[in-house]
Protein backbone atom coordinates (compact mmCIF):
# COMPACT_ATOMS: atom_id res chain seq x y z
CA UNK A 1 0.00 0.00 0.00
CA UNK A 2 1.62 3.23 -1.43
CA UNK A 3 0.53 6.35 1.33
CA UNK A 4 0.94 9.81 0.69
CA UNK A 5 1.14 12.74 3.16
CA UNK A 6 0.07 16.02 2.27
CA UNK A 7 2.55 18.54 4.51
CA UNK A 8 0.36 21.33 4.36
CA UNK A 9 1.09 24.63 5.17
CA UNK A 10 -2.89 26.21 6.06
CA UNK A 11 -3.92 29.67 5.77
CA UNK A 12 -4.64 31.22 8.97
CA UNK A 13 -9.23 31.46 9.05
CA UNK A 14 -9.28 31.18 5.45
CA UNK A 15 -11.15 28.35 3.85
CA UNK A 16 -11.85 28.84 0.38
CA UNK A 17 -7.95 29.47 0.03
CA UNK A 18 -6.95 26.15 1.81
CA UNK A 19 -9.57 23.96 -0.70
CA UNK A 20 -7.86 25.53 -3.26
CA UNK A 21 -4.45 24.88 -2.35
CA UNK A 22 -5.66 21.61 -0.32
CA UNK A 23 -6.89 20.39 -4.30
CA UNK A 24 -4.06 21.84 -6.24
CA UNK A 25 -1.85 19.61 -3.74
CA UNK A 26 -4.06 16.03 -3.52
CA UNK A 27 -4.15 16.44 -7.52
CA UNK A 28 -0.23 16.35 -7.27
CA UNK A 29 -0.06 13.27 -4.86
CA UNK A 30 -2.69 11.70 -6.87
CA UNK A 31 -0.86 11.69 -9.84
CA UNK A 32 1.89 9.45 -8.55
CA UNK A 33 -0.87 6.84 -7.77
CA UNK A 34 -0.74 6.23 -4.33
CA UNK A 35 -3.47 3.85 -2.51
CA UNK A 36 -4.06 6.31 0.11
CA UNK A 37 -3.37 10.16 0.81
CA UNK A 38 -3.63 12.06 4.12
CA UNK A 39 -4.38 15.86 5.58
CA UNK A 40 -3.14 17.15 8.44
CA UNK A 41 -5.84 18.40 11.19
CA UNK A 42 -7.79 21.52 10.98
CA UNK A 43 -6.72 22.07 7.51
CA UNK A 44 -9.17 24.20 6.56
CA UNK A 45 -9.14 26.91 8.92
CA UNK A 46 -6.01 26.41 11.32
CA UNK A 47 -6.47 27.35 15.29
CA UNK A 48 -8.41 30.62 14.42
CA UNK A 49 -10.64 29.35 16.49
CA UNK A 50 -12.30 32.74 18.13
CA UNK A 51 -14.31 32.97 14.38
CA UNK A 52 -15.34 29.01 13.87
CA UNK A 53 -18.85 29.80 14.45
CA UNK A 54 -18.41 31.81 11.06
CA UNK A 55 -15.49 29.65 9.34
CA UNK A 56 -16.20 26.12 10.54
CA UNK A 57 -17.91 23.46 7.95
CA UNK A 58 -21.64 23.28 8.48
CA UNK A 59 -22.00 19.40 8.94
CA UNK A 60 -18.70 18.84 7.42
CA UNK A 61 -20.03 18.69 4.28
CA UNK A 62 -18.54 21.04 2.34
CA UNK A 63 -15.45 18.99 3.02
CA UNK A 64 -16.80 15.77 2.48
CA UNK A 65 -18.54 17.00 -0.47
CA UNK A 66 -14.99 18.32 -1.91
CA UNK A 67 -13.18 15.03 -0.84
CA UNK A 68 -15.63 12.46 -2.13
CA UNK A 69 -15.15 14.03 -5.08
CA UNK A 70 -11.75 13.60 -5.59
CA UNK A 71 -11.58 10.14 -4.03
CA UNK A 72 -14.19 8.76 -6.82
CA UNK A 73 -12.13 10.88 -9.59
CA UNK A 74 -8.95 9.10 -8.67
CA UNK A 75 -9.85 5.41 -7.16
CA UNK A 76 -8.18 6.34 -3.93
CA UNK A 77 -8.72 6.79 0.12
CA UNK A 78 -8.53 9.65 1.48
CA UNK A 79 -7.65 10.66 5.25
CA UNK A 80 -9.00 14.01 4.56
CA UNK A 81 -7.42 15.26 7.91
CA UNK A 82 -9.63 16.87 10.20
CA UNK A 83 -11.80 20.29 10.08
CA UNK A 84 -14.04 22.53 12.46
CA UNK A 85 -17.21 20.33 11.96
CA UNK A 86 -20.19 22.83 13.68
CA UNK A 87 -23.01 20.95 14.58
CA UNK A 88 -26.16 21.70 16.49
CA UNK A 89 -24.44 20.27 19.73
CA UNK A 90 -21.52 22.56 19.18
CA UNK A 91 -17.92 22.39 17.18
CA UNK A 92 -15.91 19.54 16.76
CA UNK A 93 -12.45 18.53 15.20
CA UNK A 94 -13.84 15.88 12.78
CA UNK A 95 -11.97 13.91 10.38
CA UNK A 96 -13.40 12.29 7.39
CA UNK A 97 -12.16 9.14 5.39
CA UNK A 98 -13.27 8.52 1.83
CA UNK A 99 -12.76 5.10 0.03
CA UNK A 100 -11.92 4.39 -3.64
CA UNK A 101 -15.56 5.24 -4.39
CA UNK A 102 -16.02 8.09 -2.64
CA UNK A 103 -18.10 6.50 -0.38
CA UNK A 104 -17.55 7.64 3.77
CA UNK A 105 -15.80 4.89 5.17
CA UNK A 106 -15.07 6.23 8.52
CA UNK A 107 -15.88 9.33 11.01
CA UNK A 108 -13.74 10.38 13.73
CA UNK A 109 -13.79 13.58 16.38
CA UNK A 110 -10.80 14.65 18.31
CA UNK A 111 -11.59 12.95 22.17
CA UNK A 112 -8.71 14.86 24.04
CA UNK A 113 -9.00 18.75 23.47
CA UNK A 114 -5.63 20.82 23.83
CA UNK A 115 -5.95 22.98 26.47
CA UNK A 116 -2.74 24.84 25.63
CA UNK A 117 -3.84 26.13 22.22
CA UNK A 118 -7.45 26.83 23.55
CA UNK A 119 -9.37 24.02 22.18
CA UNK A 120 -11.77 23.26 25.15
CA UNK A 121 -13.15 26.87 25.08
CA UNK A 122 -14.19 26.44 21.43
CA UNK A 123 -14.51 22.96 20.99
CA UNK A 124 -16.97 20.12 22.06
CA UNK A 125 -14.98 16.51 22.11
CA UNK A 126 -15.60 13.72 20.49
CA UNK A 127 -17.23 10.45 22.17
CA UNK A 128 -16.58 7.09 19.62
CA UNK A 129 -13.69 5.48 17.94
CA UNK A 130 -12.30 6.54 15.30
CA UNK A 131 -11.78 2.77 13.53
CA UNK A 132 -12.15 2.03 9.75
CA UNK A 133 -11.24 -0.26 7.29
CA UNK A 134 -9.53 0.51 3.95
CA UNK A 135 -9.27 -2.20 0.95
CA UNK A 136 -10.23 -4.20 3.56
CA UNK A 137 -7.98 -3.55 6.24
CA UNK A 138 -8.44 -2.16 9.68
CA UNK A 139 -7.65 1.29 10.53
CA UNK A 140 -7.40 3.93 13.59
CA UNK A 141 -7.86 7.66 13.00
CA UNK A 142 -6.55 9.95 15.59
CA UNK A 143 -5.92 13.62 15.73
CA UNK A 144 -2.71 15.26 17.41
CA UNK A 145 -2.51 15.68 21.09
CA UNK A 146 -4.45 12.02 20.90
CA UNK A 147 -0.75 10.47 20.58
CA UNK A 148 -0.29 11.43 24.38
CA UNK A 149 -2.88 9.03 25.47
CA UNK A 150 -1.38 5.25 25.02
CA UNK A 151 -4.18 3.77 26.20
CA UNK A 152 -6.53 5.48 23.76
CA UNK A 153 -4.51 4.04 21.08
CA UNK A 154 -4.14 0.86 22.67
CA UNK A 155 -8.12 0.68 22.68
CA UNK A 156 -7.92 0.50 19.13
CA UNK A 157 -5.52 -1.57 18.56
CA UNK A 158 -6.60 -4.44 20.92
CA UNK A 159 -9.36 -4.52 18.28
CA UNK A 160 -7.17 -5.34 15.72
CA UNK A 161 -6.53 -1.92 13.91
CA UNK A 162 -3.17 -1.87 12.12
CA UNK A 163 -2.67 1.14 10.44
CA UNK A 164 -2.95 4.42 12.68
CA UNK A 165 -3.39 7.60 10.60
CA UNK A 166 -2.55 10.84 12.70
CA UNK A 167 -3.31 14.20 11.33
CA UNK A 168 -2.09 16.65 13.63
CA UNK A 169 -0.56 20.66 13.82
CA UNK A 170 2.12 19.86 16.41
CA UNK A 171 4.68 23.02 17.16
CA UNK A 172 8.15 23.20 16.77
CA UNK A 173 9.51 23.20 20.16
CA UNK A 174 7.61 20.11 21.16
CA UNK A 175 9.03 18.17 18.00
CA UNK A 176 11.15 16.15 20.06
CA UNK A 177 7.67 14.50 21.88
CA UNK A 178 6.47 14.29 18.44
CA UNK A 179 8.99 11.79 17.31
CA UNK A 180 9.18 9.92 20.55
CA UNK A 181 5.67 9.54 20.44
CA UNK A 182 4.87 8.15 17.00
CA UNK A 183 7.65 5.87 17.50
CA UNK A 184 6.29 4.61 21.09
CA UNK A 185 2.87 4.44 19.49
CA UNK A 186 4.28 2.05 16.83
CA UNK A 187 6.72 -0.05 18.93
CA UNK A 188 3.93 -0.76 21.61
CA UNK A 189 0.97 -1.53 19.52
CA UNK A 190 2.95 -3.50 16.88
CA UNK A 191 1.33 -1.21 14.13
CA UNK A 192 2.21 1.18 11.75
CA UNK A 193 2.03 4.98 12.01
CA UNK A 194 1.06 7.48 9.39
CA UNK A 195 1.38 10.58 10.81
CA UNK A 196 0.63 13.91 8.90
CA UNK A 197 1.36 17.58 10.37
CA UNK A 198 1.21 20.81 8.97
CA UNK A 199 4.16 23.02 7.63
CA UNK A 200 4.35 27.16 8.70
CA UNK A 201 3.03 29.02 11.41
CA UNK A 202 -0.24 31.13 12.55
CA UNK A 203 -0.21 34.11 15.47
CA UNK A 204 0.75 31.98 17.94
CA UNK A 205 2.85 29.22 16.66
CA UNK A 206 5.60 27.94 14.20
CA UNK A 207 4.61 23.85 13.46
CA UNK A 208 7.04 21.12 13.61
CA UNK A 209 6.25 19.41 9.67
CA UNK A 210 8.66 16.05 10.16
CA UNK A 211 5.23 13.70 9.22
CA UNK A 212 6.33 10.15 9.17
CA UNK A 213 5.56 7.21 8.13
CA UNK A 214 6.88 4.09 10.96
CA UNK A 215 7.07 0.37 10.98
CA UNK A 216 5.47 -1.69 12.90
CA UNK A 217 9.04 -2.33 14.26
CA UNK A 218 9.21 1.33 15.35
CA UNK A 219 11.74 1.72 11.95
CA UNK A 220 10.85 5.09 10.20
CA UNK A 221 10.39 4.42 6.21
CA UNK A 222 10.06 8.20 5.63
CA UNK A 223 10.45 11.85 7.41
CA UNK A 224 9.74 14.97 5.91
CA UNK A 225 11.65 18.31 6.84
CA UNK A 226 9.69 21.26 7.96
CA UNK A 227 8.20 22.84 5.23
CA UNK A 228 5.35 21.80 2.76
CA UNK A 229 6.10 18.71 1.20
CA UNK A 230 4.31 15.75 -0.25
CA UNK A 231 5.88 12.83 1.24
CA UNK A 232 5.29 9.19 0.38
CA UNK A 233 6.00 5.48 1.23
CA UNK A 234 4.87 1.79 1.06
CA UNK A 235 3.75 -0.34 4.30
CA UNK A 236 3.64 -4.02 4.08
CA UNK A 237 1.12 -5.31 6.21
CA UNK A 238 2.69 -8.61 6.44
CA UNK A 239 5.18 -6.72 8.79
CA UNK A 240 2.61 -6.31 11.82
CA UNK A 241 1.74 -9.91 11.57
CA UNK A 242 5.21 -10.95 11.19
CA UNK A 243 6.11 -8.74 14.53
CA UNK A 244 3.33 -9.70 15.74
CA UNK A 245 3.83 -13.44 16.29
CA UNK A 246 7.74 -12.90 17.13
CA UNK A 247 6.88 -10.64 19.77
CA UNK A 248 3.26 -11.74 21.16
CA UNK A 249 2.74 -9.25 23.09
CA UNK A 250 -1.45 -8.57 22.44
CA UNK A 251 -1.69 -12.23 23.67
CA UNK A 252 0.50 -11.41 26.40
CA UNK A 253 -1.52 -8.59 27.92
CA UNK A 254 -3.36 -9.13 31.56
CA UNK A 255 -5.76 -6.17 30.99
CA UNK A 256 -7.66 -7.70 33.99
CA UNK A 257 -5.18 -6.07 36.29
CA UNK A 258 -4.88 -2.73 34.39
CA UNK A 259 -7.24 -0.92 36.06
N1 LIG B 1 -3.09 20.33 18.01
C1 LIG B 1 -2.72 19.62 19.03
O1 LIG B 1 -3.44 18.78 19.55
C2 LIG B 1 -1.32 19.89 19.53
C3 LIG B 1 -0.85 18.88 20.54
C4 LIG B 1 0.50 19.24 21.07
O2 LIG B 1 1.13 20.16 20.60
C5 LIG B 1 1.06 18.45 22.17
O3 LIG B 1 2.18 18.80 22.61
O4 LIG B 1 0.44 17.48 22.63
Amino acid sequence: MKISLIQLDIAFGKPEANYVAAEHKIRQAAATRPDCLILPELWTTGYDLTRLDEISDPEGQITKDFISGLAREYGINIVAGSVANKQAAGITNSMFVFGRNGGLAGEYSKLHLFRLMDEHLYLQPGEDKGLFSLDGTLCAGLICYDIRFPEWVRAHTALGAEVLFISAEWPLPRLSHWRALLISRAIENQCYVVACNRAGADPANIFAGHSMIIDPWGDIICEAGESEEILSGVIDLQKVREVRQQIPIFSDRRPELYT
